[in-house]
């Protein structure tokens, strides 16, 4: 597992690309959310550039922010490398999101997938991104998942998850054994 700009790659045209640790967060709240996850994992496995590393297990977990009256959410955490910029992952992710009707009636709202980059291991804010992602931080449907697979990780900025986990409300966010993701890996 690559922990920043310091593993590379090499394309097909010899140029040398540092290969970077990725985190997502995926969710869905409308539709047929565990299948949703399932084709959102399907379609970040296919992405050139990008290989999946681990897939957490799916929670389902109250919504948080500012709508609480919307139907619980499930959530999960990817955790990949890749070669691409963050603009392109950002791309990647919406294009992924519009295959399920990406609708953004309300901010917070009820939506058939979101799919949120977490952190790529540095810190980047640039036209319409910012990362590490400006409220993963405080979230347990994210920090939950994320901790299973991958219990060392830090956020940059914020420090281990594991001690941010501590400092959020994990009240609502329930394991759900009963729904597998299967992750296709590799490049
Ligand atoms: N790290 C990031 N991951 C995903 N989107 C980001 C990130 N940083 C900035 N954005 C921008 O935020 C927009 C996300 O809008 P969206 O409607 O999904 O927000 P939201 O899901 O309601 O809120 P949140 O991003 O807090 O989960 C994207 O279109 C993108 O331009
Ligand atoms: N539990 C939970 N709550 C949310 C979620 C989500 O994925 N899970 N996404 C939101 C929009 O970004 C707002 N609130």
């Amino acid at each position: 597992m690559s922990n920043g700009p310091f593993d590379i790659d090499v394309d097909t045209l010899g140029n040398l690309r540092p290969i970077s640790k990725v985190v997502f967060s995926l969710g869905s709240n409308q539709g047929d959310s565990a299948a949703i996850l399932q084709q959102a994992t399907d379609f970040l496995a296919e992405t050139p550039g990008l290989m999946l590393v681990d897939v957490s297990p799916v929670y389902e977990t109250a919504p948080w922010g500012d709508v609480p009256d919307q139907p619980n959410f499930l959530n999960m955490v990817i955790v990949a490398e890749s070669t691409m910029e963050p603009l392109t992952l950002l791309d990647r992710a919406l294009a992924i999101e519009e295959n399920f009707g990406r609708e953004r009636d309300v901010p917070g709202g009820p939506r058939t997938l979101d799919i949120d980059i977490v952190m790529v291991g540095r810190r980047v804010s640039e036209g319409d991104i910012e990362l590490p992602h400006p409220h993963a931080h405080e979230r347990g449907f994210v920090l939950v998942p994320w901790l299973d697979i991958d219990p060392n990780a830090e956020l940059e900025g914020h420090g281990p998850i594991a001690d941010l986990v501590e400092d959020v409300d994990t009240e609502g966010i329930v394991r759900r054994d009963d729904i597998v993701i299967i992750a296709p890996t590799g490049f």
